[in-house]
């Protein structure tokens, strides 16, 4: 087992990490960001890469890599999920943490940013397997996380189980006075193990609020408004059945397997019952047409929200896009040059680090009540969500009217210019 430790050293760009990288830059030239803080913002704190070893099903063992980078905890301890997936590398991870770092400064919380994960294809492996590797895991971080230094939360492939197990594994490594001190080690748990009410449909509720206050800014009623998402995992299908709630109409879904279209409407609940006996896949799914996956952006609606990986929206698909607003339930799901074509075709999108943080801020809940001992009821947490996510809609509305930027832009702003100010006000930087 090596774990490489990495401390500000300077990074190639590509892929979701120049994504990311633009963005900042963007937004600290606008605001010509005081150079000695753009170059510690412009950088991961600390970035761990563990090689571990497991036993599979079949007796041979596998050796795996796992990745956290933290990215920036001026604000508070490193917080920001982990993903298992093909894709993850270091530079993916250096791009998710930073997008947490900007994410929970605009949400006013006292947390700063890391991601991480394994790369691997969870459907290769056995829930036993999948055990093994998740607690091979979590030793192999040690006490490099922790619940005030860095708390993993779920993403893409992982789900509350996983967050029982690495909180099962971590309280292993202490002694029985302190395990309890340490249920906040991960957010995302399952309520039975400490987890919130609410943070199941956190992610997806705070999308569906983006897209209300959106709608209610632009004086549009979103009954019989289309939508299409891309992704019915977690994120996708809360955000499909709140807006369903709401009057709209789901038309098409996109995930790993491939796209589905019915112009009349798609039942999320119904195709979540499905998904669910069919190995999470949407494919096969009767209340609706198979389409080309090539087609999917490029479909008549009014909505469009991608809520699966980074980079789906490129310059390819930018020009076919005929919805009037993107809302951003993915990290990065649209690159730069894209947005550059969105923006001129009068697209509005509403920006990941705004639009997908009401996960994080129901971590926060869940970290709160595990921290003071208390547990608070689904509409309560609802109703706190709610607030901080109107609060930061508002500021991001407020930036882009009094400073004319696009919503991505501001939401930048308004998040960097909080980490200045604690540089700043610490008298490190002046
Ligand atoms: N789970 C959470 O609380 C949060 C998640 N996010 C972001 O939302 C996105 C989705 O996360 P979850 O819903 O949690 O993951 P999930 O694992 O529950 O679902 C992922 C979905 O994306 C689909 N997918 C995977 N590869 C695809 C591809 N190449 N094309 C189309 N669809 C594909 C999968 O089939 C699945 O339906 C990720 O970008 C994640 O970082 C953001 C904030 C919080
Ligand atoms: O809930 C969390 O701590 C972080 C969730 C996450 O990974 C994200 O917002 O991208």
């Amino acid at each position: 087992m090596t774990t490489t430790l990495t401390s500000k050293k300077k990074q190639p760009k590509q892929g979701m990490l120049d994504n990311v990288m633009r963005q900042f830059n963007n937004a600290a030239d606008i605001i010509e960001l005081n150079t000695n803080i753009r170059k510690i913002l412009e950088v991961t704190n600390n970035e761990f890469v563990v090689h571990f070893p497991v036993r599979m099903d079949n007796g041979e063992v596998e050796i795996f890599t796992g990745y956290r980078v933290q990215h920036n905890n001026a604000l508070g301890p490193y917080k920001g999920g982990l993903r298992y997936h093909p894709t993850v590398d270091i530079d993916a991870a250096r791009a998710l943490a930073m997008w947490m770092t900007w994410k929970t400064s605009l949400a006013g919380l006292p947390y700063g940013g890391a991601k991480g994960g394994i790369q691997l294809d969870p459907t290769k492996y056995s829930q036993d397997e999948l055990q093994r590797i998740t607690r091979r895991f979590t030793y192999a971080l040690g006490d490099n996380i922790g619940p005030e230094l860095d708390i993993p939360a779920p993403d893409v492939n992982t789900n509350p189980q996983t967050m029982a197990w690495i909180l099962d594994t971590y309280m292993s490594t202490k002694s029985p006075n302190e395990r309890s001190k340490n249920l906040h080690v991960v957010t995302g748990k399952p309520i039975g193990t400490g987890g919130s009410e609410g943070r199941d449909r956190a992610t997806g509720y705070g999308v569906f609020l983006t897209i209300k206050f959106w709608a209610e800014h632009n004086t549009i009623d979103l009954k019989n408004k289309t939508f299409i998402v891309q992704g019915f995992g977690n994120v996708g299908y809360w955000a499909s059945h709140f807006l369903k709630k709401e009057g709209a109409i789901l038309i098409a879904v996109q995930d790993a397997y491939g796209s589905i279209h019915n112009h009349e409407s798609i039942s999320p609940e119904k195709l979540l019952d499905y998904a669910k006996a069919n190995k999470g896949s949407i494919s096969g799914f009767a209340g609706a047409n198979v389409i080309d996956n090539a087609e999917f952006f490029g479909l008549d609606c009014d909505i469009c929200i991608p809520a699966a990986l980074g980079n789906q929206v490129t310059v390819d698909n930018a020009h076919d896009i005929k919805a009037r607003l993107i809302a951003e339930g993915a990290n990065g799901p649209t690159d730069v040059k894209a947005e550059e074509i969105l923006l001129k075709r009068g697209i509005d999108i509403i920006p990941d680090i705004l639009c997908n943080s009401g996960g994080v801020i129901g971590s926060y809940f869940e970290w709160l009540q595990n921290r003071n001992g208390e547990i608070w009821q689904l509409d309560e947490v609802l109703e706190k969500l709610e607030r901080k996510m109107r609060e930061s809609f508002n500021k991001v509305m407020y930036k882009t009217k009094t400073k004319n930027l696009d919503m991505r832009t501001a939401a930048f702003v308004i998040a960097i210019e909080r980490l200045e100010e604690t540089y700043v006000q610490r008298g490190i930087f002046p």
